[in-house]
């Protein structure tokens, strides 16, 4: 983590639409995979202004596997966001795989980042089978981009079906699927990323719906793809500390928009900073790699 140094001019706080841009400046330090200094503001249906994010200074370097936590509202979707390039901060300045936010066009750059997030969920069609569901990750679009489609991407995308085990899923409509067999769907179309996977991988509540055994597979396929590829950055955001997956390096708490804490687990996974984050007395333990948490339990005096 570090200070900003340069805010940037504000490019009007809309989501990609506005701008989709990159410019070539030189990115500031070789392993900075994504860098966020940025403020993002709303305005309310009265008008009042609304602080979705609030100076938020974050670093993603290569090989860092960072969970996101704090409670609902807290602005972690919205970071995630602007870590996809999917939003352009108020103020300050975003910088992703060395391109700075706000120059050129961002669609390239889009391709190197494997998503899941709900937009995408919403918007994928409901007609297209699992494997189509995951060749449309190839290009990170949502329409399945044919023309583009080698060889090299079917091999990639049945290979990412096995790594979730969601082979029986290929031929079957993704309208017709599970709760849960849409997420490993998800799972395996943010890993295409092209030929040779993405450059960043954002997973936002991935576990969303899952059932116990389905959550487990996901932790287990999350953490299978940073053993895979452990240079491979990937941000998870989550509610529950239990999906967290065993790899994850680091953490970042936010609440209200505002960075609680954020640096390695053994520092920030504590009792302390997270009931801070939730306002409220947590126990967290650690047993096998995974993390749990809990009220702690009032002692009698
Ligand atoms: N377009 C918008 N206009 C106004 N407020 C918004 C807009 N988008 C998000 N917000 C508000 O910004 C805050 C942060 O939203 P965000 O979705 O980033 O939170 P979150 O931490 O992901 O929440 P959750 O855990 O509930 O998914 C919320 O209070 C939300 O209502």
């Amino acid at each position: 983590m570090r200070g900003r140094d340069h805010p940037e001019p504000d490019s009007s706080p809309t989501a990609a639409a506005v701008g989709d841009a990159v410019s070539a400046a030189p990115s500031p330090a070789p392993e900075a995979i994504a860098v966020v200094a940025a403020t993002v503001r709303r305005h309310g249906r009265d008008g009042a202004p609304l602080l979705l994010l609030d100076d938020v200074d974050w670093r993603v370097a290569g090989g860092e596997q960072w969970v996101v936590l704090g409670p609902n509202g807290a602005g972690k979707s919205t970071l995630l966001q602007l870590a996809g390039g999917v939003l352009h901060p108020s103020e300050g300045r975003v910088r992703i795989l060395g391109a700075r936010v706000g120059g050129t066009d961002l669609r390239t750059l889009r391709e190197r980042i494997g998503r899941v997030d709900a937009a995408t969920t919403r918007a994928l069609r409901p007609a297209l089978d699992g494997l189509q569901v995951v060749l449309t990750g190839a290009f990170g679009s949502i329409a399945l981009q044919r023309r583009r489609l080698a060889e090299v991407h079917e091999r990639r995308a049945r290979g990412l079906l096995a790594l979730v085990g969601a082979e029986a899923l290929a031929i079957r409509r993704f309208e017709d699927c599970s709760q849960g067999e849409r997420q490993r769907l998800l799972l395996a179309r943010a890993l295409m990323g092209g030929e040779r996977g993405p450059e960043l991988l954002l997973l936002d509540e991935p576990a969303t719906g899952l059932d116990l055994p389905s959550r487990e597979r996901l932790v287990a396929a999350v953490a299978a793809t940073a053993r895979e590829r452990p240079e491979l950055p990937t941000v998870t955001v989550t509610h529950h500390v239990e999906e967290i997956p065993p790899t994850t390096t680091h953490a970042l708490l936010l609440a209200a928009g505002r960075v609680v804490a954020a640096g390695t687990v053994d520092e920030v996974l504590r009792d302390e900073p997270l009931s801070r984050c939730f306002g409220l007395g947590l126990e967290v333990t650690r047993s096998g790699g995974r993390w749990a948490a809990r009220v702690r339990p009032v002692t009698a005096v």
